[in-house]
């Protein structure tokens, strides 16, 4: 466990996640690092080469921590520079899922997220690649992703415009076939979709993958097979109540490495944003390659 003091920190500030308003926030960073004698600068993302720029930042400037504020994106791209280096990824939720964040036990009240800053501990997280690419949370390939690719490519943000897509694509949506090879199990045919996660569960809460462990050396492909329409509401009740698992239409694989052929071309997404890799998508874990910063355990507090 790592407890120790930071004084100087990047927030990377994504202005447009969530569709919630960030005016105050600069004001809010500033008083509560003088109060307690940090040095900061912010980077504000633009949506175009975030990535290669805050990579750039991190090595011309020495940073005890990263905070990124926005949503499972800008955690994602964040993450991307820190993997494999010494300096931990702090999170404040301000996006439209906050599916990481929420998995992590951060804080959502945005008060409550700050005061990390002053009082944490830092964990090592595994991370996995797709074709190289970093995942931290969690990826998929069909239903979801395609409900992922249409709120992106919408005008309105947030979990609302979300549902609303997810329930007008449902009926007419038809499973996609799929060959899958891992270290431990294969599997060929349909599915509804199929799930790469490091995590648990999206942001929205539906919990796709109830017993992943975010530093166990492995990751889960988590299938949803075919199912008669009248049964979703049974699944969706299922993904709510965290047992999804006891589906009679789910299969879980649990690995260390895995080939997806993605036969039919079906849209998908790393980390909620979507994603184009071609038929073949290699996804290897990397065992506690990220350090994250995390609230107190509560027999510490
Ligand atoms: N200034 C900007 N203008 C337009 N788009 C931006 C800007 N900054 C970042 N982006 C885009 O924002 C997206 C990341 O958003 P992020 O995932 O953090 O929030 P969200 O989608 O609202 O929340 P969540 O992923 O939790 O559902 C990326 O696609 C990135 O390119």
């Amino acid at each position: 466990m790592d407890t120790t003091r930071h004084t100087k920190l990047l927030f990377v500030l994504n202005p447009i996640s969530g569709d919630v308003e960030k005016d105050d926030l600069e004001e809010e960073i500033a008083s509560l690092c003088g109060e307690l004698k940090i040095k900061y600068d912010i980077y504000k993302t633009t949506g175009e080469e975030d990535e290669k720029k805050v990579k750039q930042q991190l090595e011309e400037k020495k940073y005890d921590a990263v905070y990124a504020i926005g949503g499972d994106g800008t955690v994602n791209m964040v993450a991307a520079a820190l993997i494999d280096t010494s300096t931990p990824l702090g999170i404040i939720p301000l996006g439209s899922g906050n599916g990481l964040s929420k998995d992590l036990n951060i804080p959502q009240d945005t008060e409550e997220a700050f005061e990390l800053i002053g009082r944490h501990i830092v964990r090592n997280i595994d991370t996995i690649t797709l074709n190289g690419q970093p995942s931290i949370h969690l990826c998929d390939f069909g239903f979801n992703a395609l409900v992922v690719k249409l709120f992106s490519e919408g005008e309105t943000r947030g979990p609302g415009s979300y549902a609303w897509i997810a329930m007008q694509e449902y009926l007419s949506y038809e499973p996609k076939r799929y060959k899958i090879e891992t270290d431990t199990e294969n599997f060929e045919g349909e599915a509804f979709m199929v799930t790469v996660a490091n995590a648990n569960a999206f942001g929205s809460n539906a919990n796709i993958n109830p017993e992943g462990i975010l530093n166990d050396g492995k990751f889960e492909i988590c299938l949803i097979e075919p199912f008669p329409k009248a049964a979703g509401i049974g699944i969706l009740y299922k993904l709510y109540t965290d047992s999804i698992d006891s589906s009679v239409y789910t299969r879980t694989i649990s690995c260390t490495r895995a080939t997806i052929y993605n036969l039919d071309g079906e849209v998908m997404h790393i980390d909620g944003e979507p994603a184009n890799m071609g038929e073949m998508v290699e996804v290897a874990i990397k065992p506690r390659s990220l350090k994250v910063i995390l609230p107190l355990p509560e027999d510490e507090e």
